[in-house]
């Protein structure tokens, strides 16, 4: 992992004073590697934050793109085999998307189709970024394309949790392109998010500074 970077455990975002905050989702089939994934790139402080309710995993991961700190929030999932979708919150205001198959595992690779489908209802134009995990068992798998991928237009990555080939490259590229995403993204409803995030903040400042101290409460009446 880059010195620059390192993984927040706690959940006040008050706190982490970044200048800027991405949610990058994980999709695919279960035992694919998802969580694996997660935790080969975020191994040096690995210890997830367990939302067992939604049966979600929440890791908060703080760098530094163009001198500008970033906090990613990444989302993992668990158990979503037995619904084969997401609830629409797991996609709310998502800049990119990392979707796994398991390159030993036919079933889940076709299953991509409706991972995809799923994303795009919700997020249209996310970046997606296809991985093909677990190249360690079979390393001829690289030599393969894998056409869903190019018929959609869609980046693929030959990857292993396990010995941890591409990982980095993989999450790395994936903040890139979430950065880029929420800083040009053209999508309507995003565009009416900032501008909602703008008018809460504003709201909030002006609410400060009517709290404001007067100092010369004690000494003083209003007239
Ligand atoms: N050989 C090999 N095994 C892997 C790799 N990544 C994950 N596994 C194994 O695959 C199994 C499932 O991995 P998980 O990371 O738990 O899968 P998941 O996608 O998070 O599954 P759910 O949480 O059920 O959705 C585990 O036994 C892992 O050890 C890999 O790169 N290579
Ligand atoms: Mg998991």
């Amino acid at each position: 992992m880059a010195g620059d970077a390192g993984l927040v455990l706690d959940s006040d975002q008050g706190k982490y004073d970044a200048e800027e905050r991405v949610k990058i989702i994980c999709l695919g089939d279960s035992a694919v590697g998802k969580s694996k994934l997660m935790e080969r790139f975020l191994m040096d402080g690995y210890r997830p934050q367990q939302l067992s309710t939604y049966a979600l995993t929440l890791y908060k991961y703080t760098t530094t793109i163009d001198g500008k700190s970033v906090l990613v929030d990444f989302w993992d999932t668990a158990g979503q085999e037995r619904f084969q979708s997401m609830h629409p919150s797991y996609y709310h205001k998502a800049h990119a998307c990392v979707m796994v198959f398991d390159v030993q595992r036919k079933i889940t690779y076709k299953n991509l189709a409706n991972w995809y489908k799923e994303l795009r209802e919700y997020r249209p134009e996310i970046p997606c970024i296809v991985v093909a995990n677990k190249i360690d068992a079979d390393m001829k798998v690289t030599q393969r394309n894998f056409n869903f991928a190019k018929k959609q237009g869609l980046p693929l990555y030959y990857v292993s949790a396990a010995d941890g080939t591409n990982v980095v490259k993989l999450f790395k590229d994936a903040i890139k392109l979430a950065m880029s995403y929420k800083q040009n993204s053209r999508d309507f409803m995003d565009e009416v998010m900032r501008e909602l995030e703008n008018f809460e903040m504003e709201a909030k400042e002006q609410k400060s500074s009517e709290g404001e101290e007067d100092p010369f409460k004690e000494d003083t009446e209003l007239v």
